[in-house]
């Protein structure tokens, strides 16, 4: 809100270093990244025999790598049901425990895009409207998603 009404009395539309400047909105995303698990895996053929972890994959074979188990993993992330953004604040998402965008040769090309869209998006909602969410439930398994499709009621601010 400061931000908006900052650049509303300088009479500038946002820019880059704004969206920069928003530390905590990447943590808020990256938290939503983590629990909500879009992306629930990726598939992967092994080209040859390979073993990892002591397991042996053999040629041919096909892998799923499930990046829900791998988030919501309390040996990775305390309390890994509770969404808790702070804990994005002195750690690091470059590692193999956070992977929303997959990794390596095939990491996903529009991850800024995707992560600048939803800072857009938040911006707007935050600023601009008020909500209220009915009761729902988290279904955590096999993918994430709300029992009730989370239904919720949004008014523009100003709006009775
Ligand atoms: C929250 C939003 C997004 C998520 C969670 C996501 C997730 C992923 C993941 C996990 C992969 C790897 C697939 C694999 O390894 O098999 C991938 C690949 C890809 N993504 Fe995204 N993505 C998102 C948004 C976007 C956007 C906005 C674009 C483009 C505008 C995009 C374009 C692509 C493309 C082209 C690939 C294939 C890359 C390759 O195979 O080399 N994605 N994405």
């Amino acid at each position: 809100m400061k931000l908006k009404s900052l650049k509303a009395q300088q009479g500038e539309p946002m820019c880059w270093s704004d969206y920069l400047s928003l530390p905590f909105t990447q943590t808020v995303i990256t938290e939503t990244l983590r629990m909500g698990n879009i992306i629930i895996g990726v598939m992967r053929k092994a080209m040859k025999d390979i073993e990892i972890k002591g397991y042996l994959i053999p040629k041919g074979w096909c892998a799923f790598a499930y990046f829900r188990s791998v988030h919501l993993d309390e040996n990775n992330y305390e309390w890994p049901y509770q969404f808790n953004p702070w804990r994005w604040q002195d750690k690091d998402m470059s590692n193999s425990s956070f992977t929303p965008f997959g990794g390596g040769q095939r990491l996903c090309p529009g991850l800024d895009l995707a992560r600048l869209e939803a800072s857009i998006f938040l911006h707007h909602f935050v600023t601009q409207f008020r909500w209220v969410a009915e009761d729902d439930t988290i279904v955590n398994f096999p993918t994430v998603r709300m029992k009730r499709r989370m239904p919720i009621w949004v008014k523009r601010r100003g709006e009775n």
